[in-house]
């Protein structure tokens, strides 16, 4: 039996904070401003994993309210999100992500992206894909002002 999920996340960029995407820090002039690390793509996989067995969303799950969350590693988010998806008797077929920033230039860090959503997600790095792209500067992507992501994820029935 195989269950699909979807995810959409966005975060804005703001000087002052460290850019982590997909559990790796970018070297860049801005971070992503959240309760948590704001890990967008971290954030868009979990959000994609709830979806596929029916338990809400992260903000259900980690309320931005709640103080334990603050600056928390959504690595660890995620893997509790894990937790739940493998309570459930999933186990992952594959997960596709999009990046969706006009900078910095993501090519140089996706394969660490990969390998380590594999890893969180108790997969092989061939059943994870991470593309970006940008918006050919239109939008808030596009004037930089945020980053978005996106993901769908397969999971069948250990
Ligand atoms: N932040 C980004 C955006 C894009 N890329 C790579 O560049 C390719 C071309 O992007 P377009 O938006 O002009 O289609 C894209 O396919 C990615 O390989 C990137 O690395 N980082
Ligand atoms: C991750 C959480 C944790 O408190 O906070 P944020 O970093 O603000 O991220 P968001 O994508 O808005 O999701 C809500 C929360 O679950």
């Amino acid at each position: 039996m195989f269950r699909i999920g979807q995810g959409f996340d966005v975060h804005q960029l703001t000087e002052g904070r460290p850019l982590i995407i997909g559990g790796i820090e970018i070297p860049y002039e801005k971070g992503l401003l959240g309760h948590s690390d704001a890990d967008v793509l971290l954030h868009t996989v979990a959000d994609a994993c709830l979806g596929a067995v029916g338990e809400g969303d992260i903000g259900k799950h980690f309320p931005d309210t709640d103080p334990a969350f603050k600056d928390a590693d959504s690595a660890k988010l995620l893997s509790h999100v894990w937790e739940v998806v493998k309570t459930k008797g999933y186990s992952l077929s594959n997960v596709d992500c999009t990046i969706i920033a006009q900078k910095p230039k993501m090519a140089p860090y996706i394969e660490k992206m990969r390998e380590r959503i594999a890893e969180l997600l108790e997969g092989s790095i061939d059943q994870v894909n991470v593309k970006a792209t940008t918006t050919e500067k239109l939008g808030f992507t596009g004037r930089g002002e945020g980053i978005a992501a996106q993901a769908v994820i397969l999971l069948q029935k250990l």
